[in-house]
């Protein structure tokens, strides 16, 4: 771990990661890269380049991917792992975490957020406001539950997918990669093909 942390993406969900590790009090500076020339200052956080620049920080400083895109973060993240990034995990404060809960690098854990017992959760991974996630749960790499997604026991949720806001998932239910379940929709049974799910019970649309 380094005392310098840079975050790339100033904008909403940057701006919340930032807070996050404010309240985590573990770095002497943050700062911003954002590729929005506009954007010079967010959360009074300096922004002092473009995510480009990133690979001239390596040494320097811990790097965190601000971006809420799955595929965009994801390869901003893997690219810095080639390089050698130190990546941190950032975790609110406010969020309860159960006993041999796994949280992998890049993984942001939101305030609010209940991780149950014996669940793992891979790189660069989202849990945003207010999200439970039960026992035995698996969330693969680069997956972003919304704010108050509520997984059961027993879930699997495949990479880089997305659960949108509210919706919920029963357990014992695995969900493929690449996935987007719409907000409020209710999955009840198997997800095993890639595509855009919405409604209660969850149904494929696109
Ligand atoms: C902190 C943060 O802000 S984190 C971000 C939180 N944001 C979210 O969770 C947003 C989640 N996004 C959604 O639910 C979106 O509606 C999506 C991704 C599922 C679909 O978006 P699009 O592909 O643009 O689909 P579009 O809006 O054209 O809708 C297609 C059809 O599905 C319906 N539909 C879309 N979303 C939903 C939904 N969540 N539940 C039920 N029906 C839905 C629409 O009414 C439309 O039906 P119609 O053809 O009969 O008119």
């Amino acid at each position: 771990m380094k005392n310098k942390l840079l975050i790339i993406g100033a904008n909403g969900h940057g701006k919340v990661v930032a807070d996050i590790a404010l309240k985590m009090g573990k770095w002497q500076s943050i700062a911003f890269l954002d590729d929005n020339e506009n954007i010079k200052v967010s959360l009074g956080i300096e922004v002092i380049g473009k995510s480009d620049e990133a690979f001239a920080y390596i040494d320097d400083c811990d790097i965190f991917v601000g971006i809420g895109n799955n595929a965009i973060r994801k390869k901003l993240q893997e690219s810095l792992e080639l390089k050698g990034a130190s990546i941190p995990k950032l975790i609110h404060p406010n969020s309860v975490i159960g006993e041999q809960v796994e949280v992998e690098s890049g993984t942001v854990i939101m305030a609010g957020v209940v991780i149950n017992c014996c669940t793992k959760i891979g790189k660069g991974c989202i849990i945003n406001t207010g999200a439970t996630i039960d026992h035995d749960n698996l969330i693969e790499d680069f997956v972003h539950l919304s704010p108050g997604v509520h997984l059961a026991g027993t879930v699997k949720v495949g990479k880089g997918t997305w659960l949108g806001i509210g919706s919920v998932v029963s357990n014992n239910v695995n969900i493929t990669c690449r996935c987007i379940v719409g907000a409020g929709a209710v999955v009840v049974k198997d997800i095993n093909q890639t595509g855009t799910y919405v409604g209660i019970p969850s149904k494929k649309i696109d």
